[in-house]
This record gives C-alpha cells, structure tokens and sequence, in this order.
C-alpha cells in the first residue's frame, strides 16, 4: 500500500487565522492591481533548460509590449546569463521604455547583493528584491536559524542594500525602488512576519511616493484560498504606514487554486501581484497572468496588458519554456473556445445567429451560450470555435458550411449532410478539419461536379397550347398563368439526351422532362438565397458578384427515401435546375437499396425500352411501377406531402420566381 491509511498523522490540518471580523469577502475586484512578470526569473529558474540571451531578450521585448511595466528580468548572481541579460538591457539604447521597472532577485548575502546591484548600473528604474524565509520549518531546515537570527539578518540586508542603492550617489540607477519577501509567507506565523517587515521597513525608510513592496508570497500553497485572503487581510490592516507600502502576491499553484489565492487576496487588500504567463514556474508553477488579466477583461474591467493577439504570446511562451500551453489552459488553450458535442455546438451557432439578427456591434454586451468571452477579442476566430467529431451535430456542421461555403442550409439538408459527417467521423474515428467538412459537403452534393447528369443545353419557353387560362377576347393573357416548357440536352452517363417537359415553372418543367425519362422526384422542399460569389471548391471569393444558392429535397414517388440536391449559379433558374440535377445524380446512385420508380410514358420523346436510355433502364431495371399519375406536377406533389402552408411558399416560388 502506498497512500496511508491514516494521513492525520502525516499531514496536519493548516491552522487557519481567526478573524471573525474579515472584510474581504464582500468585497469585489474594482481596479487593476500592479502587475509583476516573473517569467524570466521564477518562470526560468523552474525550467529544465533556463532561457539563453536571446531567448530572454525575444520573450522581455513581448513582455513590454504587451503592457508590463514591472518585469523581473533575472537573478544575477545566478551566473553569467543572467548578469549579462541584465547589462544588456540596461546598456542597449531603447531596450528598457522610461516607464518599465526592471526587478532582480538576490538572497540575503551580501556579496550576492553586491552584485546584483552591480548588473543594474545605467538602469533608469529599478528594483532590487531580497528574500529570506521566515517559516518555523525553513528556519529550523535550511539555515539554522531562529526568529531573531532571521530578523537581524533580514535588517541587516536592507541596510546593505540601502547603503548601495538609493544612498548611493554613484549606484548608476536613476530611481530604485525596494522589494523584501518574506519567503514562506504562507506558512509562516503572521505576527513575526509583520515584525520582519516593520523592521525592514524601518531600515529601507519608504516614502508614499516610493513605497516598499512587501511581498508575501505562497512560496508554496498551504491552503484553501479564503486562508491566504484572511492572512493578506491581516497583514493590511496590521502593518504600520500602510499608505508607504505595496502589498504584492505571489502565489504558487500547489493545490492548484493559484488564480482565486490571487482574486481573494486582492478583495483583501493586496495592490500587487506577480506571476507568469499561463502560469509557468516552480513545480505547479505560479500564478497564470494570462487569467488573471481576462478574468478581469470579463467583468468589463480593461487590466491594462494587451492580449489581443494571443496566439502569437502562446507562440514566444512555448518557444521559450519549451513546455506547451495545457489545451485546455483558461483563454490561451486551443480547446477552450472550441465546441465539439452536439448541444453546445448548436447552443453557440444560436448564439452567434441572435447576436448577427440583433446587428450587434462588437463592444454591445455579450452573451453567448457557453462562451465567456468573445474569442474574436484576443485575435481567435470563430472557425475554430466549432469543430467536429463523432459527438457532434448538425448544428455545428450547418455552422462550418456557413462560414467556409457561405450556404445556408435548411433544417432538413443539415440532418441529412450531418449523417454524412457523422458516417466519416465514426470511420476515420478522428475529429473532421473544416475544409475535410467543406469538401465533403461539395463532393455529396456535387458542387464541383455532377458525376452522372450534365446539363448540356435548354430553353425555357411558355407553352401557350397547355395554359391553364387561354386569352378571352379584349383580356390580357396572364403570362402568370402560362406553363413553361423545358426543351434541352441532358446527359447522362456521357450520353446526351434530348428531353421535355411542361411544369409551372422552369424548375416543375424540368422535373417534368426527367420524369418523362422515368426518373419521378417529387419537390418536398425548397429554399434558395443569395450568396456572395466564390469558387465552389477552395471557397475562396470571387469578386463582388452574387450568386444563387437552391436547395430542393425530392422524393421518389411511392417511396420513403429523400434526397438533396444543391445548385449554385449566378443564374437563380440555373441555380434550382443544376439542384434538381444533383438530388437526381444523388437518387440515381444510391439507388439499389430503394430503388427509383421508372414509368416511360407511350407519348414520350424517348422510347426508353429502345433508346441511348436503356443502360439506364437496366440500372432501374426491376423498379416497382408507379400507380401514381405520371402527369400530376411538383406542386401538386408537394401539397400532398409538405403542409398547405409551405406547401404555398414553394408554390409561390416556383410558379414566380423561376
Ligand atoms: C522561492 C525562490 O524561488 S527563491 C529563488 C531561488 N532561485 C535560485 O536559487 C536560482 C539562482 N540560484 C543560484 O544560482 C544559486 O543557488 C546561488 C548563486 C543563489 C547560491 O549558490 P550556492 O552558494 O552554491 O548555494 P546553494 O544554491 O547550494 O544553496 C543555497 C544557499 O543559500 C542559502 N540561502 C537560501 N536562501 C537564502 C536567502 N534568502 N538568503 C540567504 N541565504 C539563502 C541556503 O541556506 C544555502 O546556504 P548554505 O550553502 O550555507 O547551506
Ligand atoms: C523569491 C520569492 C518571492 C519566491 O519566488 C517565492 O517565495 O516563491
């Protein structure tokens, strides 16, 4: 057995403080606190490779300009990396702006103060952070020490530290600023953590202008968060000239609770926080920056670091640490604004629909099923917010044609191409790329090419010997009331054939001629819109011309099985036959199972029994014959079927639009 039993005897309960009276927690996050990037020091001291110069030098520039203005850039009695990165960026002309504090780290011993002092030389803003453990358990382990040892030596330092910076007429700095960490705040008892820094204090003598930074850092996370607020809280309210002091966190990612140990210990009091990006450094690492800062962007609150283009800051953070950013790491990973089950998928696609309806603009309050923050403000798009795998549905599928072919699809055609992609993602058993979803859809419905009809020539023309309503003498004729008549040139199978048929509208006429060649598709359901103009496979614009979308569901009379076809042209009446066209390539081929009706009609142009037709006549050789009547028209059809209502919209569109 490896886990004990028992750990009570192992582990001990932390000892929370007892402040019945604690404010923090009604209190709320109203400011930006003063930020503190500690990438290249805590963050590189916990790498297996510590950055080289140039690594430093690439990844501080980042830092700047995403908004830091106090980063701690090395610790320089660590070796000659560190101290020359240092001399670097304070000798190179233009490397540090005037408003960026550049922080080193040093313990408590002097000849190591001296020299990180010495690194900063030619610096305009600077600050010089010590730290000494002040926990019963370092004390006793790591330096042999007892509180007032600790005390003296902590007094001791600042003085040194003092004597050779700001006392110092010849220090090289412009401005230096002080920050002392009690290390293992969070473990240590606060009463003598107060006394350490009261004497620091003292010994530093800050002013309201130049405060001290007392840094109180979870050197490890010991606790639930609300006991490291109720310390910080103690801290503020008990330490003397609180208005010459910055209270800065650093929190540690031990328990994994980082990011509210920062959040609760602000609404405590605290000014300050330093950390990392996506929360590299020590074991679990420190505190993430990248969350803190958008945790605040979310309650409208700007935190003043730019993450507008957050790819390209994962890009540096992973280049450098060599450690990738966790997929699924709060905002920066790849999967958090991703949606790949079914009900999310159509949650955010109805998100995004609503918020396009309302004519939102992009700084209109958001609110988005599942989706805290709009992806597009730190320069993520909305194509990868949707991504398709075995567990999605239509909802997410319609949304990848919208946005990569423009295509509205109605409901139907989304069940059915959804179908489609869920057979590929459960065969390949991998997540499906938009453009594979994309050249699906165009390879189903035959956007790129019709793999058995063409339609080689035609003409639409009134045919005034069939119009329902022939001209009364002194009446206009109503050409509304006139049938079309399809007369063209289909081939099919690389054999042209010349057809006809009448109908109401070019679409029912052409429905018509394909009947009369025994292929009987009824029109359950139609749809067309407007698109802009692009090219049917790679989906790229093609200018500023629109084009027609149509997209007909037909039945096969007598029988269950639907199929969709989907025509794009410039030409709207194009557009609809080269639909109709598809549905029939589509109905043709996946005949066998349910095979199409196939009634040559003794008026017909085409004997099919002896005409070019009969491979085609044997293909449907063994189809049931229809009952039906061969002559009955596609709105006819579609009354029987669809509701009296669509029925009337389909009817409206076919018989005046084409
Ligand atoms: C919580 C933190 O992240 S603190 C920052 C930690 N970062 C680093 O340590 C990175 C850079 N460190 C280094 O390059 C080296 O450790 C150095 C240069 C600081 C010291 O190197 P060495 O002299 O070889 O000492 P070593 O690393 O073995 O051990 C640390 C020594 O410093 C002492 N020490 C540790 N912390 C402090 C401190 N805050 N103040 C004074 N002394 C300290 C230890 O007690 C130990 O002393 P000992 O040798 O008398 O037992
Ligand atoms: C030096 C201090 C602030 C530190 O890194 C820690 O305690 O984690």
């Amino acid at each position: 057995m490896v886990m004990l039993k028992d750990p009570s005897k192992k582990y001990r309960k932390f000892k929370p403080l007892n402040i019945p009276d604690r404010q923090w927690p009604s209190k709320t996050i109203d400011k930006v606190p003063r930020w503190l990037a500690t990438d290249l020091r805590d963050g590189n001291q916990s790498l297996v490779d510590p950055m080289d110069g140039e690594q430093k030098w690439r990844y501080f520039q980042m830092l700047v300009k995403l908004g830091y203005k106090e980063i701690e850039v090395s610790f320089p009695s660590s070796g000659d990396t560190d101290y020359n990165f240092t001399r670097k960026l304070v000798t190179t002309p233009g490397a540090v702006p005037d408003d960026v504090w550049l922080q080193v780290l040093s313990p408590c011993r002097k000849e190591l103060i001296r020299r990180t002092v010495d690194s900063l030389k030619g610096a305009k803003k600077a600050i010089l952070h010590l730290y000494l453990a002040t926990s019963p358990c370092f004390q006793r382990i790591v330096f042999g020490m007892n509180n007032e040892q600790s005390l003296a030596l902590a007094v001791e330092c600042t003085r040194y530290a003092r004597s050779i910076t700001k006392d110092d007429p010849n220090s090289g700095v412009e401005e230096w600023a002080y920050e002392f960490s009690p290390e293992t705040f969070s473990d240590s008892d606060p009463d003598f953590v107060l006394k350490v820094c009261e004497a620091v204090k003292e010994a530093w003598e800050p002013s309201v202008e130049n405060k001290i930074i007392f840094n109180l850092p979870a050197t490890v996370e010991m606790s639930t968060p609300n006991v490291y607020a109720d310390q910080i809280e103690y801290f503020c309210r008990n330490i003397s000239e609180r208005e010459k002091i910055a209270v800065s966190l650093h929190p540690h990612n031990d328990r994994g609770c980082a990011v509210a140990a920062a959040e609760l210990a602000q609404m405590a009091g605290a000014d300050r926080v330093e950390g990392t990006l996506f929360g590299n450094g020590e074991r679990t690492g420190n505190v993430d920056l990248v969350t803190l800062a958008l945790n605040l962007y979310t309650q409208g609150i700007h935190p003043q670091i730019d993450f507008s283009d957050l790819n390209s800051v994962i890009e540096v953070v992973e280049k450098s640490n060599k450690i990738p950013v966790h997929p699924r790491a709060p905002y920066g990973g790849q999967l958090v604004v991703c949606a790949f089950s079914g009900s999310h998928q159509d949650a955010i696609k109805k998100g995004f629909v609503a918020r396009d309806a309302g004519g939102n603009a992009k700084e209109d309050p958001w609110e988005m099923p599942y989706l805290p923050l709009d992806p597009e403000d730190i320069g993520r798009t909305y194509e990868a917010i949707i991504r398709v795998n075995s567990q999605s549905g239509k909802g997410g599928v319609a949304w990848i044609i919208k946005r990569t072919l423009e295509l509205d699809l109605p409901r139907g055609l989304q069940v059915a191409f959804s179908k489609i992609v869920q057979r590929e993602t459960d065969m390949l058993g991998r997540e499906l790329q938009a453009n594979e979803i994309k050249d699906l859809f165009v390879d189903a419905y035959h956007l790129n090419r019709n793999p058995r009809f063409s339609l080689v020539d035609y003409s639409i023309t009134t045919d005034r010997s069939v119009s329902p309503a022939p001209p009364v003498a002194g009446k206009t004729v109503d050409s509304r009331n006139l049938r079309r008549l399809f007369t063209g040139v289909i081939e099919i199978d690389g054999k042209e054939h010349h057809v006809t048929g009448v109908g109401n509208g070019a679409l029912s006429a052409l429905a018509n001629a394909l009947k009369n060649m025994g292929i009987d598709l009824d029109i359950a359901d139609y749809k067309e819109h407007a698109i802009e103009k692009r090219d049917p496979v790679t989906g790229e614009k093609k200018g500023r011309d629109t084009q027609a979308a149509t997209y007909i569901e037909c039945t096969a009379a007598g029988q269950a099985q639907k199929v969709w076809g989907v025509g794009i042209h410039e030409d709207v009446v194009l557009s609809s036959l080269f639909a109709l066209l598809g549905a029939a390539s589509s109905f043709l081929s996946s005949r066998p199972s349910t095979p199409v009706p196939f009634r040559p009609k003794r008026n017909d142009t085409h004997d099919v029994t002896s005409s070019p037709l009969s491979p085609l006549r044997q293909e449907l050789n063994g189809a049931p014959k229809s009952t039906g009547d061969a002559s009955g028209d596609i709105v006819a059809n579609l009354e029987e079927k669809a509701s009296k209502s669509e029925a009337r919209e389909v009817r409206e569109q076919v018989n005046g639009r084409i």
